[in-house]
């Protein structure tokens, strides 16, 4: 496979895990999905973590899913790359795994004594990519393993990172965003 169509397919695989946390930014906010609970003497999610902003980041993701699935025959065409559908599990696998990484990093930042939106260099831009992976691997192996070869994989893992400093850092210039990373 070139580096075109790696790269390619990556970045369409990966596009249902991506949008999730733009979404959560801007439609997040509301009542906290810890309810404001704490484990010992620090909260166990913190206030950065919704239920409105899970729901709609998965909803997004799962949409742009679906829509990504309806073009995919003519963007294929475009680029001259064979670009995979989405089966219906992974349609949800991929955004809800996304959500649930961005989830599991702020526990591990509440543990490790960091407050809502410090920064945790290397696990904010890699959180929401494993455990995307992780529940789109269980949702449907086969596909999985067809879609997300070695290759594929080395270059969601070194995009990835650069593609969320980038879109933070313009999200923020924008006002969308109260860090800038
Ligand atoms: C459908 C909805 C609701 C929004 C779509 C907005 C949009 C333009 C999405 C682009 C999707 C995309 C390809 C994103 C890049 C991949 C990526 C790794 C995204 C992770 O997003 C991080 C998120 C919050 O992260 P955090 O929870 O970990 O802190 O980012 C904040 C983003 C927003 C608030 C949304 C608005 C986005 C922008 C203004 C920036 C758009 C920038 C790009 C598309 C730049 C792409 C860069 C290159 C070099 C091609
Ligand atoms: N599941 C989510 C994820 C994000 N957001 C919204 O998006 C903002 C930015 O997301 P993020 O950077 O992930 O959260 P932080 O506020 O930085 O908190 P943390 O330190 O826990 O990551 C949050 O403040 C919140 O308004 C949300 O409502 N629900
Ligand atoms: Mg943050």
């Amino acid at each position: 496979m070139g580096v075109f169509e790696t790269v390619a397919i990556a970045l369409w695989a990966m596009l249902p895990a991506y949008v999730p946390n733009n979404a959560a930014v801007l439609a997040g906010g509301g009542r906290p999905i810890d309810g404001g609970r704490t484990w010992n003497g620090r909260r166990i999610l913190g206030d950065g973590k919704t239920w409105r902003g899970t729901a709609m980041g998965i909803l997004a993701g799962a949409l742009l899913g679906v829509a990504l699935n309806a073009v995919e025959a003519s963007a294929s065409d475009l680029l001259g790359v064979a670009l995979p559908t989405f089966p219906a599990a992974v349609l949800l696998a991929l955004p809800a795994g996304a959500m649930l990484g961005d989830i599991a990093a702020s526990f591990l930042k509440r543990r490790t004594g960091r407050q809502r939106g410090a920064a945790f260099p290397g696990v904010d831009q890699l959180d929401f990519v494993v455990f995307a992976l992780l529940l789109a691997f269980l949702a449907a192996p086969d596909w999985f393993g067809e879609v997300f070869t070695l290759s594929v994989l080395v270059v969601v893992v070194v995009v990835t990172p650069l593609l969320h400093l980038v879109t933070n850092a313009i999200a923020y210039a924008l006002g969308l965003k109260d860090e800038p990373w």
